[in-house]
């Protein structure tokens, strides 16, 4: 047993290699190195045998027809799977001229392309799930069969898309038998929407959640190891409900219905995440499950958004993407300069001065802090937030990065700037792998060596100190002027100071005038006074009558 990064595997024992008439395939071996073996029917999870290389990057393909409106199709499970932290290879079988009004053209491309396509990536890529969506074409259904038979794949999930949201049929009657009869016994799992549930059984109605229980039963009976048939449609229910059926037991998955004109690619989208939990290890109810909340939140997040003038929009796939990319409003970059007077709130300062931490922070602004941390030690974790939140509105007003001492969580949960860890807080690998690529993260570090890790871990900037003695912070061992001549030496980023820093001696420490150094943090300067917009006015104009040139030693 071993972990696998996003896997788990929890059945070491269960090591079957399904037989072919099992899983209508043949073994695994071409797996090599890292064995993928068979589906397990239920509840478990795949198990993996890895004897050298654990590095293994899950990987869909995806054979599907292009969307020009990347809503759906192609485009819809590229974005899926990147979104879930999936590889996504991609066959395409026609080109469609789409809109959020309809289909305006469909270009089938010819089976040759799709065939040597196919041949392009199994033979060359390890391929662990194949998912497919618009198969217009009985040959086209047949040549994926023969190529799946020549480059076995661990699952093969089947979106058996015959019409669009639009109403657009992509692919025509004629093509149902081969669908009933040679597609989906080679299936891991078939999800079709209501429609094509009924077309794939001849025209039965569909009315009601006990009608999609028979039909799920009636779809397992023609071979997919698996059936997830979509109620979104389903006119009775209030929810939106799935029925799963795995030929043992019936699992009802319900979401909310999102009100959304967004729906546009959703069971594209379904169908490429289930894959892709299943090339992660998962489980198929496993996948299932984390495929319709993924869905469900993906709508949530985006139903409001506003792409084209039809009826059915599409929707933003990249949820956690967004969060941290676009949905901060302060788009500047941090500048090193940024950190010329670093005012970090102190809870038992403001309780003291019985100032809220709104208050404390608009008074540093006012008096020319550049840069804000909120430091709060104690205190409930949802009113931080509530605080947090305001004084990021705050700063954002007045164009000053507002950062969250220690709790990454806060800084999340606020949309700060970034977030300060010290050396026995979060590690800075941790922290940038969380808040993505924007976010700013400062590091303390009391020696060269920290200073040079701190860089390679990808932190932006660092604090260093105690450079004189405070009683701020409990235990802090001094470096004094000398240790942080070291630490701005060796660093590769900005770097501020901190720690007994104050109007008598800030001078001092800016007159060291060594290269990375930019700027003096402090506490209790500005924060354990009763007018701290004019402490910090003060310090900020000491701080301007002390630039000197930097030198490098
Ligand atoms: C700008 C800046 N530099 C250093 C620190 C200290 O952070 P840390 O070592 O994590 O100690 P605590 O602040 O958490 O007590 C800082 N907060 N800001
Ligand atoms: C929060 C903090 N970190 C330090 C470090 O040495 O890393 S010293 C310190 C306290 C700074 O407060 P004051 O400005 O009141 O001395
Ligand atoms: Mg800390």
């Amino acid at each position: 047993m071993f972990t696998f990064p996003n896997f788990l595997i929890d059945y070491p024992q269960i090591c079957t290699t399904f037989s072919s008439k099992q899983t209508g395939r043949q073994g695994f071996d071409q797996f090599g190195a890292l064995t993928l073996k068979a589906i397990m029917p239920e509840e478990k999870s795949l198990t993996i045998t890895n004897d050298s290389n654990n590095k293994k990057t899950p990987h869909v393909l995806t054979v599907a027809g292009s969307d020009s409106g990347a809503g759906a199709g192609i485009q819809a499970d590229l974005k899926a799977c990147a979104a879930r932290g999936v590889y996504c290879s991609t066959v395409i079988t026609a080109v469609t001229a789409q809109n959020t009004l309809g289909v305006q053209d469909v270009s089938i491309l010819s089976e040759e392309s799709v065939a040597a396509q196919l041949k392009s990536v199994l033979s060359d890529m390890r391929v662990d799930v194949v998912k497919t969506g618009m198969l217009p074409s009985i040959t086209m259904v047949k040549i994926l069969l023969d190529s799946l038979k020549q480059y076995p794949v661990q699952a093969l999930v089947v979106d058996p898309v015959m019409v669009s949201t639009s109403g657009d049929v992509l692919a025509g009657p004629s093509i149902l038998d081969t669908f009933r009869k040679d597609l989906l016994p080679m299936a891991d799992i078939v999800t079709p929407n209501l429609k094509e549930t009924s077309a794939l059984l001849g025209g039965i109605q569909l009315e009601t959640i006990s009608d999609m229980r028979s039909a799920a039963k009636s779809l397992h009976d023609m071979g997919p190891r698996n059936v997830l048939v979509k109620g979104g449609d389903l006119p009775s229910s209030s929810d939106a409900v799935d029925i799963f059926f795995n030929g043992k037991d019936f699992y009802e998955l319900r979401s909310s219905r999102i009100q959304t004109r967004n729906t546009h690619g959703t069971g594209c989208t379904l169908a490429s995440c289930i894959a892709a939990e299943l090339a992660k290890g998962s489980s198929m109810l496993s996948a299932v499950k984390v495929a319709k909340r993924y869905v469900e939140s993906v709508l949530e997040y985006s139903k409001s958004i506003n792409i084209g003038n039809g009826a059915q929009g599409p929707f933003d796939h990249g949820l956690k993407l967004k969060r941290s990319v676009c949905n901060s409003s302060r788009m500047q970059v941090f500048e090193p300069s940024d950190l010329f007077l670093y005012a970090v709130t102190d809870s038992k300062m403001n309780k003291k001065w019985g100032r809220s931490i709104t208050d404390a922070v608009k008074a540093a602004i006012e008096g020319g802090a550049t840069i804000v941390q909120l430091r709060e030690k104690e205190g409930e974790t949802g009113e931080f937030l509530e605080s947090a939140k305001a004084c990021v509105e705050i700063c954002r007003l007045h164009n000053i990065p507002l950062l969250i001492n220690d709790r990454v969580d806060i800084a999340l949960a606020c949309d700060a700037d970034g977030v300060h860890v010290g050396q026995s807080d979060m590690p800075v690998a941790t922290v940038r792998a969380l808040v993505g690529p924007d976010k700013i993260i400062g590091v303390s570090c009391k020696t060269p060596e920290q200073a040079l890790k701190a860089w390679g871990d990808g932190a932006d900037y660092i604090g260093s100190g105690g450079v004189f003695p405070t009683n701020t912070k409990a235990n802090n061992r001094t470096i004094g002027l000398d240790g942080l001549r070291d630490v701005c030496l060796a660093s590769k980023i900005p770097v501020v100071a901190i720690g007994g820093i104050n109007l008598g001696n800030a001078k001092e420490v800016m007159e060291l005038g060594v290269v990375n150094l930019e700027g003096v943090a402090v506490v209790s300067a500005v924060f354990d006074r009763e007018c701290v917009a004019e402490e910090t006015r003060k310090l900020h104009d000491l701080l301007k009558e002390s630039v000197v040139e930097k030198v490098m030693v």
